[in-house]
């Protein structure tokens, strides 16, 4: 079948299972094919095919409302829905999203790209239906991982109690990004291993309720009897205490056993659960066989081998820098825990898990408690490093006000990922932290230019022991540089002058050095001397430096890989005129809107960070100091 043809899901009403069979092998071979180009999240997506296939056949999208959570694993769904003949542009400048976009198709009604959301959302949904009187079904699509998210289980709390009728499919690969974590994976475990149970049930009350009903103490130990009874047989009775009706474990790769409960579901009033046991990687034997991440997220590779097509010496990832900076630190300083949020492996902990077992943790998707989590820690003398990505430690924003920095304690934020992380786009991008850090009182916020510095700013982070203290670094590599030796501690607040010029000043840090150092050389060609400043502390500033600077009165060029708006430049702003002086300042950095996907260079370009842009600015500058002299 030609999967780039398709425009409407409703061609699955009258396919056989054979059919819909045949189907399924083409998407998985069209999503091997496609990825093994563009790249993307292509385990997820092997793994929820004939559930996508099942879920489009006995549900009408868009009436009936499909909420694809996290949206990674929602590519099935975009090929039902019109969206095949884009993949040649998946996650491309601007081409197909990577998650669920309203403004693609009318079949997103919902987007996401962070996990967790979906049952809020879904709850959301169902009151307004309720209210507007409609009929359709609404059906939150999460995974085991993304269950684990503490929004999650408030949304399950909620939905459960109201009795609303949402149908959530609990897609359960036994998988987050690395292998699932948590006491709740070990509840679904059972559930999977205690075997079928759903309209069983109903025979089992009927069973039930044969125990005769008599007064008294009998009466109670009949009752508690009637619900140990339960526990042992009913597998999703942990979800039946919550108010939902329970069907499964589903085979989610037998079109059978999918459409058989899914129509059971459909017709189910109230909260329901489909508990659907899915494999992550399924039909590609390289992603079937990864025992790291089944594939979840890949770049390019080679089809027949699974070879992964990257550039040949690479530098290392920023990640692996700062995790290795940590673990020399880890050897000398038994303070130091580690504290992850479901991102062990693209934070590059597991071999600080390797070496330390007892002092990395894994807390799931749980941003929230993997910062208090961490305050807990600094209470009680230890060194936590919490390594985050920017954009989910979002998530995280009230425990880093409340619990860490108000109380002052000693917490390190690795804040991964930071700057424009390209493929993922606007849900990923990791721009708004310094402007949401920077507001906030006792906290440290820095940004190495190389890994020598970074090794240094990790050093001095251990060292301090005065309040949190934030190192950001980007997605990717790292420069290539040598490392000294001997550690340092970095003086808090200090810059340091990377260029001296005279006409104009270049004040940047971490991503946007190397583009400013290149002006700063172009425009020395034409006469100009241009100073270029590492401001690798973003708070606090270097007063000292910063007052000279303003007093010699030249124009100063501002960059930041980062929201513009409370962002490093207005500090530098809110310095001069706290300070009396006269701003001659131009700030650069991301503009007022989210930034959709695409590579990073594309994106730098659109939104105006080049090396051209700080040469013209810079030009129009400096004649008007002239003009003013
Ligand atoms: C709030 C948040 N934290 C972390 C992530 C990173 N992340 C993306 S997918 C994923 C694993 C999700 O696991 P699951 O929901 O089981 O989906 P699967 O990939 O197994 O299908 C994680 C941790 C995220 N998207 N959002
Ligand atoms: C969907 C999601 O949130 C993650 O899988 C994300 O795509 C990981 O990004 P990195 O590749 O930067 O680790
Ligand atoms: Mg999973």
């Amino acid at each position: 079948m030609d999967l780039c043809k398709i425009n409407d899901p409703s061609i699955l009403k009258d396919m056989n299972k054979n059919q819909l069979e045949e189907m399924a092998e083409d998407v998985r071979q069209f999503l091997i094919e496609n990825l093994s180009v563009t790249g993307g999240h292509l385990g997820a997506n092997l793994g929820v095919v004939e559930l996508t296939l099942a879920l489009h056949k006995v549900y009408k999208s868009p009436t009936d409302r499909f909420l694809w959570d996290v949206g990674h694993q929602s590519y099935i769904h975009k090929i039902l829905t019109g969206r095949g003949g884009q993949f040649e542009t998946l996650r491309q400048y601007k081409g197909l999203c990577g998650f669920p976009k309203r403004n693609e198709s009318e079949h997103d009604i919902w987007e996401t790209g962070h996990s967790s959301t979906s049952l809020s959302a879904a709850m959301g949904m169902a009151i307004a239906r309720d209210l507007k009187n409609e009929k359709h079904s609404i059906l939150p699509i999460i995974g085991d991982g993304a269950l684990t998210g503490g929004m999650a289980l408030e949304a399950l709390n909620h939905i459960g109690h109201e009795k609303k009728n949402v149908t959530v499919i609990l897609n359960d690969n036994e998988m987050s990004i690395a292998k699932n974590v948590g006491a709740l994976h070990g509840a679904l475990g059972r559930m999977r291993s205690a075997g079928k149970y759903n309209r069983a049930k109903d025979d089992l009350e009927w069973l039930l309720k044969k125990i005769p009903a008599v007064g008294g103490k009998i009466a109670q130990a009949a009752e508690r009897l009637k619900d140990s009874m339960k526990y042992f047989v009913v597998p999703g009775m942990f979800f039946e205490e919550l108010g939902f009706t329970y069907y499964g474990p589903v085979d989610g790769h037998d079109f059978d056993d999918l459409l058989e409960n899914l129509n059971y579901a459909k017709k189910t009033n109230g909260p329901v659960i489909v508990h659907v046991m899915t494999q992550k990687g399924k039909g590609y034997h390289p992603a079937e066989t990864d025992v790291k991440d089944k594939w979840h997220g890949v770049g390019p590779y080679k089809i027949e081998s699974g070879e992964k097509i990257k550039p040949a010496d690479a530098p290392p990832a920023w990640s692996s820098v700062i995790s290795e900076a940590l673990r020399v630190e880890a050897r000398k300083d038994k303070r130091i825990v580690a504290v992850t949020p479901a991102m062990i492996l693209g934070s590059k902990l597991d071999k600080f898990g390797e070496e330390f077992p007892d002092r990395l943790y894994d807390v799931g998707i749980a941003e929230q408690h993997a910062t208090t989590l961490s305050a807990g820690l600094a209470t009680q003398g230890m060194k936590p490093f919490l390594a985050i990505y920017s954009t989910f430690l979002q998530r995280g924003y009230d425990q880093v006000i409340h619990d860490v920095a108000r109380q002052n304690l000693n917490v390190i934020f690795g804040i991964d990922r930071s700057g424009l992380v390209g493929a993922d786009g606007e849900t990923h991008q990791g721009v708004f932290d310094v402007a949401f850090l920077r507001s906030v009182p006792n906290m440290i916020i820095s940004m190495p230019k190389d890994e020598n510095e970074a090794q240094h700013l990790v050093h001095t982070a251990v060292k301090y022991d005065d309040g949190p203290f934030a190192i950001r670094y980007p997605r990717g590599n790292a420069k290539g540089v040598n490392t000294d030796k001997e550690l340092q501690t970095i003086p808090i607040g200090s810059w340091e002058v990377l260029k001296e010029g005279k006409d104009a000043a270049i004040l940047t840090f971490g991503t946007t050095i190397d583009m400013a150092l290149e002006a700063a050389k172009h425009l020395e060609e034409d006469g100009l001397s241009i100073r270029v400043i590492n401001a690798r502390f973003i708070k606090p500033l270097d007063d000292a430096m910063l007052h000279d600077l303003l007093k010699e009165e030249i124009p100063v060029v501002t960059i930041e890989e980062a929201v513009l708006k409370g962002g490093f430049g207005s500090s530098v702003l809110e310095f001069a005129e706290e300070n009396g002086y006269t701003p001659w300042i131009k700030r650069m950095g991301v503009p007022d809107r989210f930034i959709e996907h695409g590579n990073v260079k594309n994106l730098w370009e659109e939104i105006g960070l080049t090396t051209e842009n700080i040469n013209k600015n810079l030009k129009e500058m400096i004649p008007t100091k002239k003009q003013r002299a």
